[in-house]
């Protein structure tokens, strides 16, 4: 059974990152998908915008959708206090499988909660299961069509508060023409445009700010 790109990913980063470096785990997966295969990693350049964000808020409670292969969460986790989480959702239980590792070898593991599921499952499940009182920053990067029924749900499940930061990746390649729609008419947000480029292409980007005014 050949192996994925995904496993072929995670076994550049075993073989050439620094063990427990979430910064070398990041640069190796860059490289990686730069020169050799190119994979859905919020990339290097917006990846600076999701740095900048985080930084900003430097959230106690942080929530990822869309966990791919782990590197927004290494990013995210890397930057994240003592004392602070990131719980990241994955739908997909081999994306999930690589994350844990990826995760794991970069460290990081003891502020990352990786929870394997439907967005739309999970989400609701935060504050009794997870115990989560409110969310400070959720960065949404899973299937586009599902941006903005999650972000009406995280609402519905009493997740946000005012000031609450929502990031979203892919705003304009491959797209989420709903999610914008909805966000930036809603008087409850506040909206940002960062315009940037896909990762590892010289395809135009952008990524939304939203934060919740409650
Ligand atoms: O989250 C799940 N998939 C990844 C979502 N992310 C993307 O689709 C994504 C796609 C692209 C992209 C860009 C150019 C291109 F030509 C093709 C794809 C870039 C990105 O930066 C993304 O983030 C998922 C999986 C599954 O099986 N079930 C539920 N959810
Ligand atoms: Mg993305």
């Amino acid at each position: 059974m050949n192996q994925s790109k995904e496993q072929r990913i995670l076994n550049f980063v075993l073989q050439n990152a620094v063990r427990g470096d979430p910064c070398s785990v990041m640069e190796t997966i860059d490289k990686y998908c730069s020169e050799k295969e190119w994979a859905m990693n919020v990339g290097d350049v917006k990846g600076v915008i999701l740095d900048k964000t985080v930084e900003e808020i430097n959230p106690k409670v942080a929530l990822e959708l869309g966990t791919y292969c782990g590197y927004s969460a290494v990013r995210i986790a890397r930057l994240l206090k003592a004392g602070s989480r990131l719980l990241t959702v994955e739908f997909n239980p081999e994306f999930a499988a690589i994350a844990k590792q990826m995760i794991e070898f970069a460290g990081v593991q003891d502020k990352v909660k990786l929870l394997e599921g439907p967005s739309e499952v999970i989400i609701p499940q935060l504050k009794k299961k997870y115990e989560v009182d409110t969310l400070d920053f959720v960065f949404l990067d899973h299937w586009k069509d599902r941006y903005a029924p999650d972000t009406i749900l995280l609402q519905e499940c009493s997740l946000l508060r005012k000031g609450s930061v929502l990031l979203a990746d892919n705003i304009i390649f491959p797209g989420a023409p709903e999610f914008v729609k909805y966000i930036r008419n809603n008087p409850r947000f506040q909206c940002r445009t960062y315009p940037s480029h896909l990762e590892y292409m010289k395809v135009q980007d952008a990524m939304e700010k939203a934060v919740f005014l409650g």
